[in-house]
């Protein structure tokens, strides 16, 4: 079987974030309305009720495709609960076109991401299509400024929810959107009220390698660009460009050493780097304390070949990541 039609068969999955509130249950609802021929199977980490109509879920009355974790998050406590829960889906021999996860507004999507792109067995069943993040126009500032959840929300996201737009002056609305390109460049933003967006969001591939890859590259070639970071309480996107090729051993030694010093505040890094001695473009890619590196076929667009970096961060000094990426020239 080719590695398309092996990626295909799995079932996607969206994790849906967001602190309390922001309209997550609204956004669930609304795709599950849009696609009323899709088999969906729906996890549900709530401390209360479903909030979901049952009659929504069309090819499945008894409501057997949705399941309810309740008492704690699945990015931690229940998190063995998820792999079960995704061991009976896959034993109910029912065919499920996508999977809905949506987590308590406390939850770190990192944890539940990690299940899906460590576990090997659950990478057999399910491809995490992306996480998404909702977030309410008028809370969202002041909640990344005082919670940590809400800042390592964002900074995990694909794809950003703006919702409760309306409720919000346009002028307030542009200033949120920009500040949120700007603490996460590698997420696509789109504005919603009561989670009404656009299906696409369940179509993002955003960790299938090649449109991750352009992704990143445009992503990250932007976030060079367009200034050297961003000042924001809270989260907060540093990036830089080196020019001179890195050794990799000192960049793989430093990696660890800086995400077992600062890991609690740097959500995520990821860039396109050059090391001496590898004629291809290496994109390195960390998830909490682990890390990834895969190759890129060529420099993009037969571009010189340099470093690009960006650190998702909240209270690192630039000058800290300034100084370690310098040492690390081979
Ligand atoms: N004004 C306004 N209210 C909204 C919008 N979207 C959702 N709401 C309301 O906000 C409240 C919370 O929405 P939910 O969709 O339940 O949010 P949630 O993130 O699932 O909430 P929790 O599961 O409690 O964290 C509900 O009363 C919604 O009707 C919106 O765009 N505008």
């Amino acid at each position: 079987m080719s590695s398309k039609s092996y990626r295909l068969m799995r079932t996607p999955v969206t994790i849906i974030t967001g602190f309390l509130g922001a309209g997550k249950t609204s956004l669930l609802n609304h795709l599950i309305g849009q696609h009323p021929d899709t088999r969906f199977a729906i996890i549900e980490n709530e401390f209360g009720e479903i909030g979901i109509d049952n009659d929504l879920v069309i090819q499945d009355s008894s409501g057997d495709g949705i399941f309810e974790l309740s008492n704690g998050c699945i990015c931690c406590e229940l998190n063995d609960e998820l792999l079960k829960t995704l061991g009976r889906l896959v034993r109910s021999g029912k065919t499920f076109d996508h999977l809905l996860i949506e987590t308590t507004g406390m939850a770190e999507p990192d944890g539940v991401a990690a299940t899906f792109m460590a576990d090997v067995a659950v990478q057999e069943y399910f491809r995490l299509d992306a996480v998404v993040c909702v977030a309410d126009a008028g809370q969202i500032e002041d909640m990344l400024e005082e919670r940590e959840e809400a800042r390592r929300q964002l900074a995990f996201a694909d794809v950003v929810v703006l919702n409760k737009q309306g409720s919000v002056s346009p002028a307030y609305l542009e200033k949120v959107q920009s500040f949120l390109a700007q603490s996460n460049p590698f997420a696509e933003i789109y504005r919603a009220d009561y989670g009404k967006v656009s299906s696409t969001i369940m179509q993002q591939g955003a960790y299938e390698s090649e449109a991750a890859r352009q992704k990143l590259i445009r992503a990250v070639q932007e976030a060079a660009t367009h200034g050297h970071h961003h000042h924001h309480e809270g989260v907060e996107a540093h990036s830089f460009t080196l020019t001179k090729p890195l050794d990799m051993l000192k960049f793989v030694h430093w990696s660890k050493f800086l995400l077992l010093m600062y890991g609690k505040n740097i959500y995520r890094i990821k860039g396109i780097l050059h090391f001496q001695a590898e004629p291809q473009p290496v994109i390195f890619q960390s998830v909490r304390t682990q890390f990834a590196f895969d190759r890129l076929e060529a420099w993009p667009d037969g571009a010189a070949p340099n470093s690009r970096i960006v650190f998702i961060a909240n209270n690192v000094k630039r000058q800290v990541l300034e100084k370690g990426l310098n040492s690390l020239r081979a």
